[in-house]
């Protein structure tokens, strides 16, 4: 097994910088559906381009690296205790040369190991089986779409679908409601993993362990086969689209499994990923530990994505230099792509946290500045200074209890994240005259390219690297603009009419 780590290196690194053939192909399909240049298609142009920076790069795709999972097929006889050393030393190594970000912090008090393990980080589940192989399967999937998966617990009332029995029907509804409360939060178009039965751990498992059937695959159980395909059509007319934009593709997976269950309780889980459906395995030898063959890589798979230069600029945009004005910011309306100049501060959980019940550092001066709910990739120079390997936004709904009193603190004009906010942050932007600009989720390598320097970092210590608030360069970096200061949002707009939308599918008998 003198190859095993290196082995499992390689998957790490794949995993992590090369989309599987299936989510290709799945996300080529999608980025044919929209029109380029809407903004569904601009968010699927920045995608496609991503992905090819990201191989070429051999990047993180996005830079949330998740909490790698492995799920390992053992033959008799094969030592499991050396095999997870193996894999925590090239999680490390991984995290070491930027190709995880170290993304392990303690449960209560968020102090970042920095190497990317922990307590039961990462999660390994071994099985033993009966052939002469070792397989190793593994799936990176990032904090904002795990924090879409949902479950219910049937008979439930679903929110615009009424009651949902235990039955077909019922869980039918329940996922048409987990797709509809995902919105654009968990980078869409995604897909779903869904178990039915089992107990809330089993369920949840089982649904995740579907993220791991390829996408064209067809389910054997003609019922469950033909679910999957009713809820594939119907969350892609709901109108959500790629990151909640609007759209054709909401959705381009939809995989069911069930496992028994007590008669007491009907569970449906439901794992949400999101378009960087980062998973590969492998088969390895089970004497050296090389790899014999690759997962969910075909010979002939789609090998570039992008078709054009990218995010289709029109020369409509509007170009924004920091600091901003708030006669400029005042101007910018729902709709405006702008592309941006200038500094700009990352800043996202631990940052709100702290900033509501302290000040900023003396030396800062956030008059006019920028927000960027990113938590990146960064690696240090042999000279000290850092550099961004990988910088996509983050979620920016946990921060609604604290934007608006922050944007005010601070002296705030705009805040780039994705997945939009709330009622607050709304008032605040129309209050305080500030905007929301949407960047586009999971393209970690096409903002890593805007960032021109990193010109400095406060709270590394006590944040980490993701957490702390770095001080960055940009340059004609591209961003659409959701919400402004006239209290406009086209996430209020695309949640009303899906949730309409999701109405009309109340009464559909399956
Ligand atoms: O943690 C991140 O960088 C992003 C996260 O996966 C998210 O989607 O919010
Ligand atoms: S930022 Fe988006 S693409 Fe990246 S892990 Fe989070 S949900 Fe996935």
């Amino acid at each position: 097994m003198e190859n095993f780590r290196h082995s499992i290196l390689a998957l790490i690194t794949e995993t992590s910088a090369n989309l599987p053939s299936d989510v290709r192909c799945a996300l080529a399909a999608a980025i044919d559906r929209e029109d380029p240049l809407s903004q569904a298609g601009l968010a699927m142009s920045t995608i496609s381009v991503n992905i090819d920076m990201a191989v070429d790069n051999i990047s993180p795709i996005c830079q949330d690296t998740g909490m790698p999972t492995f799920f390992i097929h053992t033959p008799r006889g094969t030592d499991q205790l050396f095999m997870k050393e193996e894999i925590e030393a090239a999680i490390a190594e991984a995290a070491r040369t930027g190709k995880l970000r170290p993304n392990a912090v303690d449960a209560i008090s968020g102090k970042n190991s920095g190497n990317n393990l922990g307590e039961h980080f990462p999660v390994i589940h071994f099985e033993p089986w009966a052939k002469d192989e070792i397989e190793v399967k593994l799936i990176l999937k990032g904090g904002g779409c795990e924090n879409k998966n949902i479950q219910y617990s049937l008979p439930e009332e679903i929110p615009g679908l009424g009651s949902a029995s235990r039955d077909l029907d019922g869980v039918r509804k329940c996922l048409l409601h987990a797709v509809y409360q995902a919105q654009g939060q968990g980078c869409s178009p995604g897909v779903i993993g869904v178990g039915i039965g089992g107990d809330r751990t089993s369920g949840f498992d089982l649904a995740k362990k579907q993220l791991f059937r390829t996408i064209d695959d067809r389910n054997p159980d003609s019922e469950l086969d033909a679910l999957e395909q009713d809820i594939l059509e119907k969350a892609n007319t709901m109108d959500i689209g790629p990151m909640g934009f609007g759209g054709k593709t909401t959705l381009f997976g939809c995989k069911i499994g069930k496992s028994h269950r007590v008669p007491a309780s009907f569970f449906v889980s439901v794992a949400y990923n999101c378009w960087a459906y980062r998973r590969l395995g492998v088969l390895l030898d089970p004497e050296s530990g090389s790899i014999k063959s690759w997962q969910y890589r075909a010979a002939d798979e789609i090998k570039r994505m992008a078709k054009g230069e990218g995010m289709a600029l029109t020369g409509k945009e509007v170009i924004l230099q920091a600091p901003l004005t708030e006669e400029q910011v005042r101007s910018l309306k729902v709709g405006d792509v702008v592309l941006i100049n200038g500094a700009m501060h990352t800043g996202r959980d631990a940052f709100h946290h702290y900033i509501m019940h302290h000040d900023l550092p003396a030396h800062l001066d956030t008059t006019g500045g920028i927000l960027f709910h990113c938590g990146p990739v960064i690696m240090k120079n042999e000279d000290g200074s850092y550099r961004v390997t990988a910088a996509g936004p983050t979620t920016s709904i946990r921060e609604e209890p604290f934007q608006a009193d922050v944007i005010k603190k601070l002296g705030l004009r705009a805040i780039i994240g994705k997945g939009g906010m709330g009622p607050k942050t709304l008032k605040g932007l129309q209050e305080h005259g500030a905007v929301y600009l949407n960047a586009i989720g999971g393209a970690a390598q096409y903002y890593a390219r805007c960032i021109d320097r990193v010109t400095g970092v406060d709270f590394l210590e006590e944040m980490g690297v993701p957490e702390a608030m770095w001080h960055l360069e940009a340059s004609s970096f591209p961003a659409i603009v959701t919400m402004d200061a006239h209290g406009n949002s086209l996430h209020s707009i695309v949640e009303e009419e899906s949730f309409r939308q999701l109405g009309t599918f109340a009464t559909d008998a399956h």
